[in-house]
């Protein structure tokens, strides 16, 4: 089996790609980085620390590598004879990568099914790839590539933070992984033992980044501004993990309120969640968490989202405006959104500046109480 991973950073490396091998495929990577994209080629395999109580090794085998720009037509290639095709870029570059997809797809022999799956921290990521490819297609190729291949949206959970290494290919994750894959638009068998495939995606992937990445970004926000590293760091805070903790009983009750799920489960899924954050062998950077706050602090996203629900239903949430007053501060240099979003603030303001990420009126009230934050 082969498989084609765009996006040879953290998760590719850390989670998919090592997923993918195990389970017997061969992964070719796709990425922009050719320091990482050679050593994949010279070496044809890396290692993964798994760090756990005790630390672990495993080595990923059979792996290579193109390099995204200069490898134009053997990443046609590759996607034209893949079995699987993975993305693990971030929700804003799969726009850049879809025409090198579509291109592949659009070339294949008409027997032969691939299954795409975008692994993104975003709601049906693999559903906005699957626009962008058929964005490139004439109609005809549309209609051929909708009869071979599967566009399965998918939920990845797996903290894998930056490492500082000699080794361009090593990676550290932690023990926990969960892959969720919505089974109906699979074309054909997935043949990963560790995923799990369901039939409705949307409380999976609601629930991971309205848990996890909810309460990671109160913890880096708040750690950021109170000048702490990490995220164990931030933890450790009187205050904010109180906050990080009050900001997903409020994602509890949306979560609770649209799906059903059982109180006492919710609750055990956030204290387990929150002993990963506290990870002692983990250095996960707030700034790694923190990235691109202008993603994050869009409408879909994991903080506005759950607020906006709240407000809707009645509710006066305090902890998640609370998380996104912070998250307006959060500035880092080489962080390119965060330097355009405090530009937005010096301009316009911070109830302005929210309103026009989170694509919000001004009169809404999370605008308000961002203004009356801002005014304390
Ligand atoms: N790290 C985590 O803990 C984690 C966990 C779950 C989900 N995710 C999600 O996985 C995705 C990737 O995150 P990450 O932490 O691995 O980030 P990362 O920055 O470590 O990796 C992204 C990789 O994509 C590559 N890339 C960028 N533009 C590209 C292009 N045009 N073509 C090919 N490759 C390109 C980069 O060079 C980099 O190697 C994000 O959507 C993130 O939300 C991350
Ligand atoms: O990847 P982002 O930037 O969407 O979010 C940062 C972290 O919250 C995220 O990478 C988590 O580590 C991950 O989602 C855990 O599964």
């Amino acid at each position: 089996m082969k498989a084609v991973h765009f996006g040879a950073g953290n998760i590719g490396r850390g989670f998919i790609g090592a997923l993918l091998s195990y389970a017997g495929y061969s992964v070719t990577f796709v990425d922009v980085n050719e320091h990482v994209i050679d050593a994949l080629n010279k070496r044809g395999q890396y290692t993964v620390t798994v760090a756990g109580e005790k630390k672990e090794t495993f080595e990923v085998k059979n792996v290579e590598g193109i390099h995204s720009v200069e490898g134009e037509s053997a990443v046609m290639t590759a996607v034209k004879q893949a079995d699987l095709v993975t993305t693990a870029v971030g929700p804003n570059v799969l726009q850049h990568i879809a025409p090198a997809i579509a291109k592949g797809l659009s070339r294949r022999d008409s027997q032969q099914k691939v299954n795409v799956i975008a692994c993104e921290n975003a709601v049906r990521a693999t559903s906005e790839l699957k626009k962008e490819i058929f964005a490139s297609l004439t109609p005809e190729e549309g209609e051929e590539v909708e009869g071979i291949a599967g566009f399965a949206d998918a939920a990845v959970d797996r903290i894998v933070p930056n490492v500082q290494s000699s080794d361009v290919l090593a990676v550290t994750v932690e023990p926990f992984y969960e892959w969720v894959v919505e089974g109906s638009s699979l074309k054909n068998s997935l043949g990963v033992d560790e995923a799990l495939v369901v039939d409705d995606l949307d409380p999976y992937i609601e629930r991971k980044l309205f848990t996890v990445n909810t309460g990671h970004a109160a913890a880096a926000y708040a750690g950021f501004r109170e000048g702490y590293k990490t995220i164990r760091e931030a933890l450790v805070d009187d205050e904010i993990k109180p906050l990080v903790r009050a900001a997903l009983n409020e994602t509890k009750e949306v979560l609770i309120e649209k799906y059903g799920f059982n109180m006492e489960e919710q609750e055990t899924y956030i204290d387990k969640i929150i002993t990963r954050f506290q990870n002692p062998n983990i250095e996960d950077l707030v700034e790694r968490v923190g990235r691109g706050p202008i993603r994050k602090l869009g409408a879909h996203e994991r903080l506005v989202k759950p607020a906006c629900m709240l407000y809707d239903i009645g509710k006066h949430p305090q902890a998640l405006p609370q998380t996104i007053f912070h998250a307006l501060h959060f500035h880092v240099q080489g962080d390119e959104e965060s330097e355009r979003l405090q530009e937005m603030i010096q301009t316009n303001g911070y109830g302005p500046a929210l309103a026009a990420v989170a694509n919000l009126e001004e009169s809404h009230p999370l605008i308000q109480q961002i203004e009356m934050l801002a005014n304390r």
